[in-house]
């Protein structure tokens, strides 16, 4: 099924729109437009009810609605600000992996700003994590230091939370899972993964990009980059030749431009989820 096709539920959210419960965000015929193609670019269905969707819209508070309708843009729907949970099985995701550098962060941001998809970097959110002042933030900026891979309750815990505040359905997990521990957790949630995107970059590419990053990380000097190589090496290869052997591997060639690695990930997401 196509990224940007019509489903089930759009449909039925567009049929319930039109109806008389929508009547104050019809007060604005531009903005409805604008609303529905987002809507229907929310392709393969969520698995919840129509019904539940519309009544969920059509309460919103106008706060909420009204700012994004007079730009012309659709009003921001959170599902879990409104106490509506999205199933985790209803949770359609992508995992992006890759050697360090290797220019998983950048292709993210593309696809999110073209497709309906929520960006969750394992990596972003442990940083964030070890500011928290927690005796588990202290141990998680001292491994990130050293290259080393964080144990999956602190990782997959902070990918479960931000998958649940985020209140949407399509997500890209980004540097996740990074070893056997890391993607047997993940596993026994009950999710799995549509397919993996992997990058594949030469070393001293990702090496050179690492260093010229600029961005004030700990683990951007050479001595953790050589440890993070050679991690990904031992203990991340494995898990991409794991779901190599399930078919489920689309790799892209990275040592290129972003814009022509783009124009192939695109190409990807386009094939959809078979
Ligand atoms: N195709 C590319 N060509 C040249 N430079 C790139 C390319 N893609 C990304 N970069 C640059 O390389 C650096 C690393 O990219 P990025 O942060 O996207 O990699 P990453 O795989 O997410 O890294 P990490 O796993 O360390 O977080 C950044 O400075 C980025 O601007
Ligand atoms: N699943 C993960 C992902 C990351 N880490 C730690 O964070 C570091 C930086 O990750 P990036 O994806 O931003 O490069 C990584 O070297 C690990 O220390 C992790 O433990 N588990």
């Amino acid at each position: 099924m196509s990224f940007r096709s019509v489903t089930w539920v759009s449909r039925q959210l567009r049929s319930a729109l039109q109806g008389s419960t929508a009547a104050a965000l019809q007060r604005d015929s531009a903005s409805l437009a604008s609303q529905q193609v987002t809507w229907s670019r929310m392709s393969f269905g969520a698995g919840l009810a129509a019904a539940g969707l519309a009544t969920f819209v059509t309460s919103l508070p106008q706060a909420d609605c009204a700012p994004a309708m007079e730009k012309g843009q659709a009003p921001p729907i959170n599902l879990a600000k409104a106490g509506f949970a999205v199933p985790k099985t209803s949770r359609k995701i992508v995992f992006v992996l890759g050697g360090p550098g290797s220019g998983k962060g950048t292709q993210c941001s593309r696809l999110v700003a073209e497709y309906d998809l929520v960006h969750l970097s394992a990596g972003d959110l442990l940083r964030a994590h070890m500011k928290s002042g927690t005796t588990d933030g202290q141990m998680v900026a001292d491994m990130i230091k050293n290259g080393q891979i964080v144990p999956s309750y602190v990782t997959v815990n902070l990918l479960d939370k931000a998958m649940a505040d985020s209140g949407k359905t399509q997500f890209l997990i980004d540097g996740f899972p990074r070893n056997e521990e890391n993607r047997a957790a993940f596993e026994k949630t009950g999710m799995e993964p549509e397919f993996i995107l992997f990058f594949n970059c030469p070393e001293a590419v990702m090496e050179k990009r690492l260093m010229g990053r600029n961005e004030g990380r700990t683990d951007d000097n050479a001595e953790t980059i050589r440890k993070r190589f050679k991690v990904f090496l031992e203990s991340s290869m494995p898990i991409i030749d794991y779901y190599n052997k399930q078919g489920k591997v689309r790799k892209v060639d990275a040592d290129r431009d972003p814009s022509t690695v783009f124009s192939e990930v695109r190409k990807l997401f386009e094939q959809g989820f078979e």
